[in-house]
């Protein structure tokens, strides 16, 4: 990644500025309560939850009860890692069999992000469908790959992805709190998890202000919980002016994503936020997101608790796996046309009647 090859270059709309907006506002949301005895889910922080998904779509949490060694084991682990030459890297390389792995061509939205990942799912197989095509019912399995160098990589994602269930599942569960659901609404889609866990390298850039680590996008899946390092980079849309905001990093927080998912499960009560990642010419930056998704035969839709004849679905149902499989195929390369999103299934009819003349005050 020495010179800035075209392929990386953002258009000029979707170039970062230089100068950084810090966060305003991002929600900081404390967790200890969660680690006292009765484990309550208590109704302050299920209404603090709530205003977060409402409003940002992104919060910070602390006293989350991850060991704060776990974390640092992994990191450690993944800088040893990303150090060693490329050829040893490519070992362990993704291609289009082993869908998991080292690589370091990642394209978001059609343009190369400045990065280098390792992708290892939580589930050792994960199942997922073989292609795209709707009738075909074959199911693939995803194996991880892990390197020989650093030997500690492998107990240290395990133990970290432990940790991770731990948190994502209490999160999910205030989330289904806040929404008036039965807290263990959503605990029935994961038994067959396609989660996985991305670490993340960003080297020093020549060219920020033209290349992205990550360009914009939202997350596909459920939820995603971010460790990031204290070089910064990350950078969230803020829903309501749309000001590019930069997280500040926090240290021993995780960072908070509601996923598409949630936006379609909620009829878009709660939204999935875009976010993209700044790189400098400087420091390189490492992150480790972990991505919560369910079973590949999902249907993800509109919850019927949550829709009525005032408020109609959204979104026609769609199948995780086939929406997953697409977007893993489509960001192998760069393609002409748009990657699959949850806007393609969005139900038009209301907003067309709307413009065909029907007002609402
Ligand atoms: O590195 C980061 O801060 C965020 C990465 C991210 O958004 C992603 O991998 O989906
Ligand atoms: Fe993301």
């Amino acid at each position: 990644m020495g010179e800035v090859d075209p392929a990386f270059i953002q258009a000029p709309e979707h170039r970062p500025k230089l100068s950084v907006i810090e966060a305003q506002g991002i929600p900081l949301i404390d967790l200890s309560v969660l680690s006292s005895p009765d484990d309550t889910f208590d109704d302050a922080l299920v209404a603090e939850i709530g205003d977060a998904c409402k409003k940002w779509g992104f919060f910070q949490v602390i006293n989350h009860g991850v060991p704060l060694e776990k974390r640092q084991r992994i990191e450690e682990a993944a800088r040893k890692f990303f150090a060693q030459p490329l050829e040893e890297k490519r070992k362990v390389r993704r291609d289009e069999k082993r869908v998991v792995g080292y690589y370091d061509t990642e394209h978001t939205k059609n343009v190369r992000d400045w990065k280098e990942v390792f992708d290892l799912t939580v589930h050792d197989p994960t199942f997922i469908p073989a292609s795209l095509d709707p009738d075909d019912e074959e199911i693939d399995e995803w194996h991880n790959q892990w390197p020989e160098y650093p030997p500690e990589l492998r107990e240290a994602c395990e133990e970290y992805a432990k940790e991770m269930e731990k948190l994502a599942f209490k999160l999910m569960t205030l989330i289904a709190l806040s929404l008036g659901l039965p807290g263990n609404r959503f605990q029935g889609f994961f038994k067959d998890q396609t989660t996985f866990i991305r670490l993340n390298h960003y080297p020093p850039c020549p060219a920020p202000n033209l290349a992205l680590g990550v360009g914009r996008h939202k997350d596909a899946g459920a939820l995603t919980i971010l460790a990031q390092d204290n070089v910064g980079g990350l950078e969230v849309k803020r829903k309501s002016d749309g000001e590019w905001i930069r997280v500040k990093p926090t240290p021993d927080a995780y960072i908070i994503n509601v996923g598409d998912m949630i936006q379609v499960w909620s009829n878009e009560a709660y939204e999935s936020v875009e976010h993209r990642v700044m790189v400098n010419s400087e420091r390189e930056r490492f992150s480790i997101p972990y991505f919560l998704n369910p079973a590949h035969y999902t249907i993800v839709k509109p919850l019927d608790e949550l829709t009525n004849e005032l408020n109609p679905a959204n979104y026609r149902a769609y199948n995780w796996g086939k929406f997953f499989t697409t977007r893993k195929l489509s960001n192998f390369k760069k393609l002409s046309v748009e990657n699959i999103q949850i806007s393609h299934f969005k139900i038009q009819e209301l907003s067309n009647k709307l413009e065909g003349g029907l007002t609402i005050n």
